[in-house]
């Protein structure tokens, strides 16, 4: 595309639309009069110097004007054209800057984004439709030119139905031109063959015609505008994508494990025909047969001058027929097939017929029984070794002909391709495996989902029987507090399945209020030392996955509340931990000495599987009032981990949870805790002992949902 677009112009602003009847009316009429010829030749000139301006109307007009003045001499009868319905439209050149304007500016610009290129698709589309009018639009153009050049009036330019024509000149219509006599009037109509038409083609003469009827308005006739063409590109994709995008279902798995439990017994498409001899011997057993027969044709020719070599001719007649009668079985040819073209070309030769004859060498190398040993030839085999050895030796023979046994070149390719199917039906099979996991694991998912729904739906009832407790402003009931909680621990512990990790493991921390230990968690968990917090309500969590020798481990690490009054709340968070961590604060020396009642506690309620850690946290601080050692024979005395942290400054916290969760790894894989630690670590009985003093505000943030069961109560 380039200034070569030729649109329309006219009232259209972008100059994409045919002009209007009205327009071209104006046109018409401005363009003159056409006239009769005199003869052919004159109306090819005519035609040729019109059929110049190719579509441009002005300068066909203007050209018709003038030839028509200059030559009025040559010419008579000036035809009115009022009735004729041709219109030649003003087609000017498109000023892409103004009409495409996107278009003009990607050529312009260096890259092309994804929306311009939408943008520009939509001017190109526009473009088109305007083109196809205007094609349309000159082939009637052309038609009717054809039809005038042929003599016939087109009367009325096709309109579309239902439209009323209007007339111009406000004559009657339909009338019936006619001459008295009842015949139809001459009209002259052609001003000239058009373009392209050889002038003895050219009909110009008076024409008559049937009723001509009265011409309407000469405009354009109007075309349906062709719709533009549809971008279905995106419908087609999507419905091409939709069935792989669907939820795997029963059946599919069904088909999966079919198609790799099929029956795998393929060797019949592995087994191959035995092989014959080797082309190379059957070639030259083939030689061998063209040989004799032309040595027997030699043979014949000289029978008739020399009769002493009847013996030689009858002799090929009984080996040919041999030939013919027993093939070329190996039976019949003990002699290689290098050795029998040496003799059958010594035989053509004539060298060794005596020989032959003599000591009972036939022409196909076939020998009598002990024959080559009493020549002191060995065997067969070994003079065939010879030859070829001697022949190779000579530069004669390149190539060993191989041993009959082995695979030829064929069957070799065909053992070749065996083995790559194999190796690609070995792959299908473990691809088909993976999938079927992959299939699995989809629908474990999908079962999940749904039970994250329900959860969910539970979830909601209960924050609404709540919340329309605190609209009354009552307390929420302890059954309806239970059904909240249930609820929502139901709800993680989906969610929880639903992650993908490999353990899942608890993690309890305890110990006096204020040691720090809501500030570990939170530092380890979310990297942050919580500013002015207040003390923990009863119990919270959070969770955090780290990567323990490239596999994930899910930690859930409970906080509890130190305060002597939670106590039984969080005691019965012991039994299904797995590591315990009893943190005091070095700076404090009466939680270090609550740290025996801690133990005792540990004992009585913890599995005695349990990782216990003895953390002394506050590093951070210059009122240190218990020396590292002392924690550290503390630990060693209980068969305990130990290690110092600062929340504050986040010293050996990471280390703490990531040491745990190794060792945790680790005692899961000796079989110290079950394998399923993964489900299962909170019982209905834990998330139902989990009740809330009223009057109390947890500092949670990791659960919306226990933020605003707390909040009520
Ligand atoms: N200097 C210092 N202060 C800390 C550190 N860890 C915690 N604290 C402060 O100790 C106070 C208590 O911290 P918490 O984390 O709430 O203690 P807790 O053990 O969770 O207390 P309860 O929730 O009541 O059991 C807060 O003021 C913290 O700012 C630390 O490592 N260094």
């Amino acid at each position: 595309m380039g200034e070569a677009v030729l649109l329309y112009s006219g009232a259209d602003p972008k100059g994409m639309m045919p002009p209007s009847p009205s327009k071209s009316k104006s046109i018409h009429k401005s363009s003159g009069k056409l006239f009769r010829h005199k003869d052919k030749e004159r109306s090819g000139s005519s035609s040729s110097s019109g059929g110049g301006n190719n579509g441009n109307s002005t300068n066909s007009s203007s050209s018709s004007s003038s030839n028509s003045s200059s030559s009025s001499n040559k010419r008579d009868d000036p035809l009115d054209l009022k009735e004729c319905p041709l219109s030649l439209p003003v087609v000017g050149s498109l000023d892409h800057t103004r009409s495409l304007p996107r278009y003009t500016s990607l050529v312009n610009a260096e890259g092309v984004s994804m929306e311009e290129l939408d943008g520009l698709q939509l001017e190109l589309e526009l473009l088109l439709s305007s083109v196809l009018v205007r094609q349309m639009a000159v082939n009637t153009q052309l038609t009717i030119i054809h039809q005038l050049e042929k003599g016939k009036i087109i009367s009325k330019p096709p309109v579309s139905p239902g439209k009323k024509m209007k007339r111009e000149d406000g004559d009657r219509p339909s009338k019936k031109m006619k001459e008295a006599n009842g015949k139809p009037r001459d009209v002259v109509t052609t001003p000239g063959p058009p373009p392209g038409i050889k002038p003895s083609k050219v009909k110009c003469s008076v024409q008559k015609y049937e009723p001509v009827f009265d011409v309407p308005d000469l405009g354009p006739p109007e075309q349906p505008k062709p719709p533009p063409p549809k971008n279905d590109i995106t419908n087609r994709f999507w419905a091409y994508v939709e069935q792989y995008c669907q939820e795997i279902t029963v059946e599919d798995i069904k088909m999966l494990e079919d198609l790799i439990n099929a029956p795998n017994d393929d060797s019949d498409y592995y087994k191959t025909p035995p092989l014959g001899r080797h082309y190379t011997l059957r070639w030259a057993q083939e030689d061998l047969q063209d040989e004799q027969k032309e040595g027997l044709k030699l043979a014949e020719g000289k029978k008739k001058g020399i009769k002493g070599e009847s013996g030689n001719s009858d002799l090929s007649d009984k080996l040919l027929k041999e030939v013919d009668m027993n093939g070329c079985s190996d039976d019949v040819a003990p002699l290689g097939p290098l050795t029998q073209r040496l003799i059958a070309g010594l035989v053509e030769e004539n060298v060794l017929v005596s020989d032959i004859e003599n000591k009972g060498v036939d022409g196909l190398g076939h020998t009598r029984p002990g024959l080559i040993k009493s020549l002191g030839l060995g065997s067969a085999s070994s003079l065939e070794k010879k030859i070829k050895k001697e022949l190779q030796e000579q530069g004669v023979m390149e190539t060993d002909y191989g041993n009959e046994d082995d695979d030829d070149e064929i069957l070799m390719e065909l053992r070749r391709c065996q083995t790559e199917l194999r190796a690609v039906s070995n792959h299908n099979i473990s691809q088909l495996t993976r999938l079927l996991n992959l299939a699995r694991d989809s629908l474990v998912r999908h079962d999940l989902k749904k039970r994250l729904r329900d959860a969910d739906q539970k979830v909601l009832e209960a924050y609404r029987t709540i919340a329309a407790s605190r609209q009354k402003k009552k307390t929420p009931s302890k059954k309806d507090k239970d059904i909240a909680w249930k609820a929502i621990k139901d709800r993680e512990e989906v969610l929880f399945t639903m992650e993908d990790y490999k353990f899942l493991f608890k993690v309890v921390l305890i110990g006096n209020a204020g040691v720090g230990k809501t500030c570990l968690v939170r530092r380890f968990t979310q990297g942050l030392f919580p500013p002015g917090q207040g003390a923990t309500i009863g119990v919270d969590f959070m969770i955090k996955t780290v990567e323990i020798e490239g596999e994930k481990i899910k930690l859930q690490i409970w906080d509890t509340a130190g305060q002597e009054r939670f106590r039984s709340i969080t005691q019965s968070y012991y039994r299904s931990a797995h590591a315990l961590i009893l943190v005091y604060d070095i700076s404090s020396q009466p939680t270090f000495d609550c740290l025996p009642d801690w133990l005792r506690e540990i004992e009585q309620y913890a599995s005695c599987k349990v990782l216990r850690v003895l953390v002394g946290n506050k590093t951070d601080r210059e009122d240190r009032e218990l020396p590292t050692h002392v924690g550290e024979e503390f630990a060693h005395r209980h068969n305990m981990y130990f290690i110092e942290t600062s929340a504050k400054e986040a010293d050996n916290v990471e280390k703490l949870f990531i040491e745990i969760a190794k060792e945790l790894t680790q005692l899961v894989r000796s079989g110290h805790f079950d394998k399923d630690s993964k489900v299962g670590d909170l019982s209905p009985q834990d998330v139902s002992n989990v009740t809330l003093p009223p009057a109390r505000e947890t500092r949670s943030e990791f659960a919306c949902c226990s933020r605003w069961l707390s909040s009520s109560t």
